[in-house]
């Protein structure tokens, strides 16, 4: 149960969670307090319970987490049981490898339909996809009513066109790796995934410690 509005930063931590969870439920490992959680994680123990109490906290004092149940609640938390049927616009390298990377359905998100605009691209094959004309975005998306997710790998440039017509055509999320700030009306979602900034990080960090 969610208590009101949660901040995006606790937003964050949760995926990071659920993954050392996945490795404890794998282990076998019944159960694990928060001090546990935090020498995995690096967050406090105060900070784990504090964000975990934001949806209801299903700890115990003295006894931790059961790792199955919150495992569980985290899944229901970040919506994974959800499959997201999920379209991508730009199949060239970037477009090609996510395609081909099987893990993102784990995470919920099913690609179902490329679109590209060159010639050269459109009909060969990617994955399991036969990509489309860019031409066709309005009516697959008219005859595809469960699509929700656009991943968007096509160049800064043509970014927010695109962006566009995806929201007209009734998009609800857009994955986006176009280096551009997309604007997109309240209510559709965009998680802007910035490959460059976070190697500058690394390299700011690198840097520093050579200073
Ligand atoms: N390749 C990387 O490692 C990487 C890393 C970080 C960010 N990015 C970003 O991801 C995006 C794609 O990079 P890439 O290396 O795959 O480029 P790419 O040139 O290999 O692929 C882009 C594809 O988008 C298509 N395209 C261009 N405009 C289009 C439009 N209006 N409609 C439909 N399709 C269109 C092109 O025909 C091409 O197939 C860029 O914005 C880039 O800055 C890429």
């Amino acid at each position: 149960m969610r208590k009101g509005k949660v901040s995006e930063t606790v937003i964050r931590r949760l995926p990071k969670y659920y993954r050392y969870l996945i490795e404890l439920d794998d282990r076998g490992e019944d159960r694990i307090s928060s001090q546990e959680l935090s020498e995995l994680t690096g967050f406090t123990a105060s900070q784990i319970r504090q964000d975990l109490n934001n949806f209801g906290g299903f700890g115990q004092q003295g006894y931790g987490y059961k790792v199955a149940v919150l495992k569980a609640e985290l899944e229901n938390i970040l919506g994974i049981p959800t499959i997201y049927k999920t379209i991508l616009i730009g199949a060239g390298r970037l477009g090609t490898v996510i395609c081909n990377y099987k893990g993102f359905l784990d995470s919920g998100f099913e690609i179902v339909a490329m679109f590209d605009r060159d010639e050269r691209v459109i009909g060969s094959t990617v994955g399991n996809q036969v990509v489309r004309s860019v031409d066709e975005l309005e009516q697959f998306m008219k005859d595809h009513e469960e699509v929700e997710v656009a991943i968007l790998t096509v160049p800064k440039e043509g970014a927010q066109a695109i962006a566009d017509r995806l929201v007209e055509a009734g998009i609800r999320g857009i994955w986006n790796f176009a280096p551009e700030d997309l604007e997109a009306p309240e209510g559709v979602i965009v998680e802007n995934i910035r490959l460059t900034d976070s190697l500058l990080t690394l390299s700011y960090y690198l840097t520093e410690r050579d200073r």
